[in-house]
């Protein structure tokens, strides 16, 4: 089964089964407040399995129609109970991401390519940091890296603190999952969702209670200016008001983290520009902090920072 048809066959069981049980709650936000009895319920991806093993990404992007059906069912029969969101790091006053010395390479073959060549870098809280560089230069590499997706060959990243080399991968994919959101150059938006429903993805990926999904998506669809485009999925949106959407996806969890590869390349200029518009916006309303990369020259003065980067080093 295709990942479109899997997600649209989930999300209409997931109806057809509340309709059987009387849960009025639609997907994109009806007016009846659920009962107590209903907010109790877990939602859909606690379902089965425990909170670190649950939906995964990769369960994401490979649907499967017995599992989503199965989910689906228990969601309504078993009605476990719901896991809280573990609290993954300590309070921290310094800076999102500390970089120190971070090396990485590639074996292909019998080459070793030497991507990264010691690289050193701070995002502090509320800050928008760019990178830029030409093609090859390294930058998703080390995006890469910032997110927790890969590792360093050798040197440290510090996420809030935390040495993410130092810890599982379990604990990785959580905090993936609940203090980073990713944004992409072509939007990763599931298309025959709507606007509405990819943003409500997002919240149950990151084991946000049900109860909170109905404000939560409004909030973040308004702060960056659809709230007239909630019902339409991304066929019928422009370019820009699609990545819009998909930054709305990506801050629904309230990350601490924003990483975004190339989040303009496919926009013209006035399309980059709102973009970037509504990035200074977040991070003033949800206190995220958002580290890009970029080739275009005309965004770099929206940045705290620039690092400039060239054959896998900072050249200032
Ligand atoms: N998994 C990998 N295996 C081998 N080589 C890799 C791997 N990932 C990246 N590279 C190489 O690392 C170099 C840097 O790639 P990277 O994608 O980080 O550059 P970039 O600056 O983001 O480029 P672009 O702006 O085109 O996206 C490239 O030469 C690429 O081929």
């Amino acid at each position: 089964m295709s990942v479109i048809a899997g997600m649209k066959k989930l999300f209409s069981k997931i109806k057809s089964a509340k309709s059987q049980s009387g849960d009025k709650h639609d997907i994109e936000g009806a007016e009846q407040p659920e009962s107590a009895q209903q907010q109790d319920q877990t939602y859909i991806s606690e379902a089965k399995i425990p909170v670190e093993e649950n939906l995964s990404d990769e369960t994401l992007t490979e649907p499967n129609e017995s599992s989503s059906a199965e989910l689906a069912v228990a969601a309504q029969d078993k009605k476990p109970k719901p896991v809280k969101k573990r609290d993954l790091l300590p309070p921290y006053d310094g800076p999102v991401l500390e970089v120190r010395n971070v090396h990485r390479s590639f074996q292909t073959g019998s080459r070793i390519i030497h991507v990264l060549k010691g690289i050193d870098m701070e995002v502090n809280p509320q800050q928008l940091v760019m990178l830029k560089g030409r093609s090859g230069s390294g930058k998703t590499t080390l995006l890469n890296m910032l997110g927790g997706l890969d590792q360093p060959s050798s040197g440290d990243i510090l996420f809030s603190g935390q040495p993410l080399q130092d810890w599982g991968d379990r604990r990785r994919t959580a905090l993936r999952r609940r203090e980073i959101g990713f944004i992409f150059q072509a939007y990763a938006l599931m298309p025959l969702l709507s606007a509405w429903e990819n943003v409500e993805l997002s919240l149950r990926m990151a084991d946000v209670p049900r109860s909170e999904w109905k404000e939560r998506v409004g909030h973040c669809l308004d702060l960056v200016g659809l709230t007239k485009r909630v019902k339409h999925r991304p066929f019928e949106m422009s370019g820009g008001e699609q990545q819009r959407v998909a930054i709305a996806k990506a801050i629904a969890h309230r990350p601490r983290l924003l990483l975004a590869d190339e989040p303009t390349a496919e926009l013209d200029s006035k399309m980059g520009a709102q973009v970037m518009a509504v990035f200074r916006n977040i991070i003033e309303v949800e206190q995220v902090t958002i580290c890009m990369t970029t080739h275009d020259p005309t965004i770099l003065e929206v940045a705290d920072h620039v690092y400039e980067m060239a054959d896998g080093r900072f050249i200032k």
